[in-house]
């Protein structure tokens, strides 16, 4: 849409068609044209949202400097506005401006179309495009003074991240104008996807022209393992993607001809639909799973075959609820699957509904205003949900979450908004969710204390994390974290005998006994030392290591430890025995010392 008052009749009614269509939204919103009542919003709230979208800013602000000088003597100022039209920062000499129009740019106004009718920031948003809006074209008369063009920024991901704007006094109007806010806003772009890259993801960079490799216009398409996860906008208009498709396209779907290797010659390659470009592809520096909790055995074995299922299903905003005994590594499958989502590149927030008081539960989910309630502080909160903006909700032990905020939850989860306790307004946000619990959640709607639609909407996809007894390639795994919590790097190794008894332990406490129970062993061990089961902590020898002969010996105190360990559960301990249920009730009859451990309702 091009600057030009002409575009306007006499009458006020728009003759460019761009120009109509958002003139007439306007008047669809019911805006009054005189009126000077402008949309903004409080000191208290900018402070809180310049917060969140601190990365567009980082991003954006070294190039808007270099913008600013370009137009220091035009009494013109450059504007960065967040997705909604909210001026978050404006640049340049704002004193060349009217004192009017300095309150009308300042950080804090709203510029949103349905608020201000057409203005370039607004209708810019509306039209996905940049465009021009000068003087008498824009709807509300009080703007009338003003010229500005604008544009939309996108983030890597795809989204509409904020919008970039020139904004002067009326008939300001210069003939780059335009020119100079698109090269802004692509080299904007390609600085963000570019310095966003994570190391351990593949960075491919592609040109029609072999020299055009390395500039600001070349296509940037981001990848973790071969799935794409982020693209410029040159990128994402020629290889025709959306947003919707970042997280499951994969390499071969795009360059079917091709193989996924790194090369940093640059090698040429046709698209899908037979386009030729020239491109480098940069393998990751580092592999995934480096931190010292996600390690390569990130999915217990037995859900190796549904990671990637699992991953597909979070990307494709299904929620997953996973069920599973305590210390299981719900929590640790969850962040390895956030870890390979394209949700990644935002916060995992986990937050325990068991752990936290009730009556701060609903604060710590939905954050709070300045003062909202006695004893907030005067900070404000933003809330574990807006946290998790961009990334993954963690919610553990779901099924303690009390009934009434399940009921906010829930409109949190459909509404996809959420509004902090004090405070009249929404924030949208956009997050995976997972939730996690060892009840039997069904049993508690049936009961009355969880929300049957809540259940629905959490449990989109379960997956049970089977217990670590039942885990097959159990040694593997446990070899595994013995090489990953530094056993081998020590020279410190296990004899076949001990690895045996730890394989057939019960582990009523999961990975995080067995993760107990290594490092045990290793802070006592010598370096380069053969450990044997006389290493093991005696309850664990007691329960396991004795041969069976010392059962058929009759050895009453060996059954009445192992009991006594496993808090009186008879299959527990007849497990960790290795005999039938029956032996045990059979010896109670015949020992006192073994009768004593016994739940009283159980002796025969
Ligand atoms: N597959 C795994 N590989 C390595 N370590 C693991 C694995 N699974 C779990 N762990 C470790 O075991 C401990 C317990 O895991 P986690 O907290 O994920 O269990 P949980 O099922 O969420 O437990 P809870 O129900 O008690 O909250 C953590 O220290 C975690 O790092």
């Amino acid at each position: 849409m091009q600057g030009n008052s002409s575009a306007v009749s006499t009458y006020g009614i728009a003759t460019d068609p761009l120009l109509n269509d958002s003139w007439y939204r306007s008047q669809l919103y019911g805006l009054d044209r005189l009126s000077d009542d402008f949309p903004r919003i409080r000191q208290s709230e900018l402070a809180d949202l310049l917060a969140h979208h601190s990365a567009l800013q980082q991003f954006a602000r070294p190039t808007i400097r270099i913008l600013a000088e370009k137009i220091a003597d035009k009494q013109a100022v450059v504007i960065l506005s967040d997705a909604s039209g909210l001026v978050l920062n404006t640049f340049g000499d704002m004193q060349a401006l009217q004192k009017a129009e300095r309150f009308a740019l300042a950080p804090g106004n709203l510029w949103s179309e349905c608020g201000r009718g057409t203005n370039a920031i607004g209708t810019a948003l509306a039209i996905e495009e940049c465009c021009e809006i000068d003087g008498q074209q824009h709807f509300l008369t009080s703007n009338q003074g003003l010229y500005c063009a604008a544009i939309p920024l996108q983030s890597p991901c795809g989204k509409i991240a904020g919008v970039l704007d020139i904004s002067g006094p009326a008939n300001f109007a210069h003939p780059h104008t335009l020119a100079l806010l698109k090269d802004a806003a692509q080299q904007i772009e390609y600085l963000w996807v570019k310095q966003s890259l994570n190391p351990d993801q593949w960075i491919m960079n592609l040109h029609r022209k072999i020299e055009g490799l390395d500039r600001a216009d070349e296509l940037l398409l981001v990848f973790s393992d071969n799935m794409l996860m982020a693209a410029n906008r040159v990128a994402m208009r020629e290889l025709e993607l959306s947003a919707e498709q970042m997280g499951s396209v994969t390499f071969q779907q795009l360059f079917p001809q091709s193989e996924q290797q790194a090369n940093l010659v640059p090698q040429s390659l046709t698209t899908a639909d037979q386009q030729h470009y020239f491109f480098r592809l940069r393998a990751p520096t580092r592999t995934r799973f480096h931190s010292a909790d996600v390690t390569p055995s990130a999915l217990p074995f037995s859900l190796r075959d549904d990671g990637n299922k699992m991953v597909r299903l979070m990307n494709a905003g299904v929620s997953l609820c996973l069920h599973g005994e305590t210390g299981s590594g719900k929590e640790y499958v969850s962040r390895a699957l956030h870890q390979q989502s394209r949700w990644q590149r935002g916060k995992f927030v986990a937050i325990n509904c068991a752990a936290i008081p009730e009556s701060l539960i609903e604060s710590e989910l939905f954050g709070y205003q300045p003062g909202a309630f006695t004893g907030a502080s005067k900070n404000g909160y933003i809330g574990k949900i807006r946290e998790a903006d961009g990334g993954v909700l963690f919610l553990d032990e779901i099924g303690d979450m009390p009934l009434a905020l399940q009921t906010r939850l829930l409109r949190v989860l459909q509404e996809k908004e959420v509004a902090p306790l004090g405070s009249s307004r929404s924030w949208p946000v956009s997050f995976a969710v997972i939730s996690a619990t060892h009840r039997n959640l069904p049993q508690l709607v049936a009961d009355g204390t969880f929300r049957e639609d809540l259940l629905y909407r959490l449990q989109e996809f379960a997956l049970t994390i089977p217990p670590l007894r039942e885990w097959p390639e159990l040694d593997t795994f446990i070899m595994q974290l013995w090489q990953n919590m530094g056993g081998e790097q020590r020279g410190i190794s296990m004899k076949p005998q001990l690895l045996d008894i730890l394989v057939q332990h019960p582990w009523p406490g999961n990975v995080r006994q067995l993760r107990s129970l290594l490092k045990v062993l290793l802070a006592l061990a010598e370096d380069n030392e053969e450990l044997d089961c006389s290493s093991l902590p005696a309850e664990y020898r007691m329960a396991v290591s004795e041969p069976l002969p010392a059962l058929q010996q009759h050895d009453e105190q060996l059954i009445a430890a192992t009991l006594q360990r496993f808090n009186g559960n008879i299959s527990k301990t007849a497990e960790a025995l290795g005999v039938a249920r029956s032996t045990l009730y059979r010896r109670a009859a015949r020992s006192h010392t073994v009768a004593g451990q016994l739940p009283s309702k159980s002796v025969p």
